[in-house]
């Protein structure tokens, strides 16, 4: 029976491990039973097999150089070999030279997932997931998670782990800290993209302290996504903004500015084609007005922004009614663009709004398009800056959430949704530098619908001067309310 709860645990058996749990305290000595020697052999015969099959299937590579180099020695004599050697090395070395970037994808970063697989992962792991509580000890015997893969580039490393039968990722996510510090990483997040596999990603350099000026113009017209800045393995970072809600969630001085920018910049020249309409909500007066002649639709005081809500509730509901039974989803065109309703501050229109008409006229509108909106090609995107006061109301309208720097750990959760924290969203350690305002600034933690690990992902800042080129490029005749 115990043997075959044993075979049934993935990982392998910790060995070498000093355990502290009690209950492996005692041991008591088992019955000597002889075995015959050609068992013995044939089980390690059968084990060095099962070894190298194993060895060549995770480290083809490595494996085929080693066995390449032997084979050689055998067939030309070691000088020869040696003349090969140096002949294939100057020849890859041109091949990576001419080819920069085909070098580092199929020479660099292999050659480094490799190295830290061994010398970072590979030798600490046993230790590390059995101080981090993930081993499990059944009768008396204990099993660690499996490392399977190591992928590592410029920025990260991404560590594929098989975990025990029973486990689940929030174990993991809860044990992240103590992964991360045993890795020697500032931090650590977990995803599980199937079951009973869990992805932990290790940042080795931060890809985001450097501030990612605005993106350049998109070159062809779209309205799905928008390129909005960096994610921290250094690419381009496209946010759906079509058929969904966005809520952007930042202190003061955040940069949430730079994201409802960026979503901006990103839209016009399909605002321009006719496929998107910008509505501007700005009750600070503040942010938005920059840019004033770039929306189609602008509204200031706290009266103009419920009638501007109500008028995207109006053209929801119009179109709902002619899509109905006809199509299920919205495609953009100049007959029907899609609508983006941006807010900044919304905080200002409801929590802190002190006519309660108007707070009630505002919830209910944001409510309605928030929950029908999408189907039919208007969305919102909405920024705020204090977590505490209204999010637990509006939070779960919004499916993709984005947490920059906040004051408290508890903020995280209620922006990102529970057990974001614990998967690594630490938006409350975004760095900040009171003589330096670009430090940390646009940073932050998204968090989509339909993945509930966080990324980590910066604005790009989209300056004074980038707005006045975007109005020159793209003015667009403002309708009052
Ligand atoms: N993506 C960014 N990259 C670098 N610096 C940025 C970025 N976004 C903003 N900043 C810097 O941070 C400052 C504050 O940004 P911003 O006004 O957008 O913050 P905010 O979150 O909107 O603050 P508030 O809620 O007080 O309006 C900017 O003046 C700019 O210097």
């Amino acid at each position: 029976m115990a043997e075959f709860v044993l075979r049934k645990l993935p990982g392998a058996e910790v060995q070498g491990v000093v355990s502290t749990t009690p209950d492996t305290a005692v041991v008591f000595a088992p019955t000597v039973v002889k075995t015959p020697a050609i068992v013995v052999i044939v089980v390690w015969l059968w084990r060095l097999v099962v070894g190298l099959g194993r060895a060549v299937w995770r480290h083809p590579v490595v494996c085929a150089l080693a066995g390449g180099t032997a084979a050689l020695v055998v067939l030309l004599g070691w000088r020869d070999a040696l003349v090969v050697w140096g002949g294939l090395v100057c020849a890859v070395s041109s091949w990576a030279g001419l080819w920069p970037e085909a070098g580092m994808r199929w020479l660099v970063w292999p050659a480094l997932s490799w190295w830290r697989w061994v010398w970072v992962y590979r030798r600490k792991w046993r230790s590390v997931v059995a101080v981090a509580g993930l081993v499990r000890v059944v009768r008396g015997r204990g099993y660690a998670p499996d490392l399977v893969r190591v992928v590592s580039d410029r920025w990260v490393d991404r560590v594929t782990v098989r975990m025990l039968d029973g486990q689940d990722d929030t174990e993991y996510a809860e044990r992240s800290p103590g992964l991360a510090h045993g890795f020697g990483a500032v931090n650590c997040r977990v995803s599980s993209l199937r079951p009973g596999w869990v992805t932990l990603t290790f940042p080795r350099r931060d890809a985001l302290v450097r501030v990612v000026p605005a993106r350049p113009f998109p070159r062809r017209p779209d309205v799905a996504t928008v390129d909005v800045g960096m994610d921290e393995r250094g690419r381009p970072y496209r946010l759906k903004v079509h058929g969904t809600h966005v809520l952007i969630a930042g202190a003061t001085g955040a940069g949430k500015g730079s994201w409802l920018w960026s979503v901006v910049r990103g839209l016009l020249p399909a605002a321009g084609e006719g496929l998107v309409e910008l509505w501007a909500l700005d009750p600070k007066l503040m942010e938005l007005s920059f840019g004033l002649e770039l929306f189609d639709r602008y509204a200031g005081t706290p009266e103009d922004c419920a009638e501007l809500l109500e008028a995207a509730v109006a053209v929801m509901q119009e179109r709902a009614g002619r899509y109905a039974g006809v199509r299920r989803s919205h495609e953009p065109s100049t007959q029907d663009p899609f609508i983006l309703v941006i807010v900044d501050e919304v905080a200002f229109l409801t929590a802190y709004q002190r006519d309660r008409d108007l707070k009630v006229r505002i919830m209910a509108a944001l409510a309605t398009l928030t929950t029908q909106g999408r189907a039919v090609g208007v969305g919102v995107l909405a920024a705020l800056q204090d977590p505490r006061k209204d999010v637990l109301s509006i939070r779960n309208l919004f499916p993709d959430r984005i947490a920059l720097r906040l004051d408290e750990a508890e903020q995280v959760d209620m922006v990102l949704g529970d057990g974001a924290r614990d998967r690594g969203a630490l938006a409350d350690q975004i760095p900040r530098d009171p003589s330096d305002p670009s430090v940390g600034a646009g940073v932050a933690y998204v968090r989509l619908e339909n993945a509930p690990e966080p990324v980590r992902v910066r604005a790009a800042y989209v300056s004074d001067a980038d707005i006045r080129q975007m109005v020159l490029r793209y003015s667009v005749v403002s309708e009052a309310v």
